[in-house]
């Protein structure tokens, strides 16, 4: 499959090295012109279990450079870039083109659906991870982390399935599901449980697990999620509020940070609207009060504010 990663950074250089190392052609595009650089010189290094590889990966800065269209655009910029990246990506757009978020958050499909139109899009969610080490360089976390992805009305395409069968061989464990909002709400909780505190408290998973306080607000964030979802008719595999808190950290070592405070810790903005922040918008529209979200959401906007500009 001819495919590009569409903000090839942390999660997209550690999804696309593993499709590229099974044989498929990737470009992974990244607006940074040091990293894209590393990549083409040294290819890009995978860093797994303590061990570095190298994979020989096609590179570019810009869309343009791949020639052609593709059979699938692997959207992994951060959600508050997805317009202006795919808005990037039409010359890569051609009539069987499937374009894929597997972005955190909600919203994504329709920014997407709004630019190249709804026929091309596919929703997903991945719990596997990804760290930048240095320009050309990630830490890879893809084993045993499952992938979901799925057709936006349930279907089970031909072209969903051929997608998850090439992940799937490349070790990306990758699941169609048929109720694709439902697992998308899913992974949100655990991005409600666990992003705001790390961003708000600065502290890595080992310390942020150990003040029980933490652990009640989480709960707490989770539950309003989980009572929006309800009254918006979403289904949920979550049936209780704290597996999202243990999921959040299932199989991360202690020093691990989420990445709502990764992103701070680096002077950037946080993907704060499309998480515990699309937990208030749906709330208010399905007429269910959400003060730990909309509270949680108010100190990350407090901090991005104090961030250097
Ligand atoms: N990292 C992880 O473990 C996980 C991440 N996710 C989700 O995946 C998404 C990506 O996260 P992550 O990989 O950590 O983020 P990164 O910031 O590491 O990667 C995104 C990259 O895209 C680049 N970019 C931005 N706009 C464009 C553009 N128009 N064209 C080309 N490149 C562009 C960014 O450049 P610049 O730095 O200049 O902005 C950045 O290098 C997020 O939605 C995140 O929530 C989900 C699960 C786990
Ligand atoms: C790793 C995980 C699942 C939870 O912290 C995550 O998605 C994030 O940090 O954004």
């Amino acid at each position: 499959m001819k495919m590009c990663v569409l903000g090839a950074g942390a999660l997209g250089c550690a999804i696309g090295g593993v499709l590229t190392e099974d044989g498929h052609e990737v470009w992974l595009v990244n607006r940074g012109q040091a990293h894209v650089d590393a990549m083409r010189q040294a290819g890009l290094t995978l860093r797994e279990d303590g061990k570095d590889r190298q994979v020989a990966v096609h590179a570019a800065t810009r869309c343009q450079d791949i020639g052609g269209t593709v059979d699938l655009v692997i959207v992994l910029v951060k959600s508050f870039h997805t317009r202006e990246a795919i808005e990037s990506a039409r010359c890569i757009v051609g009539p069987h083109t499937v374009v894929l978020s597997l972005q955190n958050g909600l919203g994504h499909e329709d920014v997407l659906a709004d630019v190249v139109g709804r026929e091309h899009v596919l929703a997903g969610k991945t719990y596997a991870g990804g760290v930048m080490l240095a320009p050309g360089q990630v830490l890879v976390g893809t084993q045993g982390k499952e992938t979901l992805i799925g057709e936006l009305d349930g279907a089970l395409s031909g072209r969903v399935q051929a997608i998850a069968a090439a992940f799937n061989h490349a070790g990306l464990t990758t699941t169609v599901s048929d109720n694709i909002l439902g697992s998308m709400w899913d992974k949100l909780l655990v991005n409600v449980a666990t992003g705001a505190l790390s961003g708000i408290t600065g502290l890595p998973y080992g310390d942020l697990y150990a003040v029980p306080e933490v652990e009640a607000c989480a709960v707490a964030a989770v539950a309003e999620a989980m009572a929006v979802a309800q009254a918006a008719g979403i289904q949920l595999a979550t049936t209780e509020p704290r597996q999202a808190w243990v999921k959040a950290a299932d199989g991360l070592p202690a020093a691990f940070k989420a990445s709502m405070l990764q992103s701070l810790e680096k002077g950037s903005a946080t993907e704060i609207d499309y998480v515990n922040g699309a937990v208030v918008r749906w709330g208010a529209k399905h007429g269910i009060p959400t003060p730990v979200n909309q509270a949680l959401a108010a100190c990350i906007k407090g901090i991005e504010r104090r961030l250097p500009r």
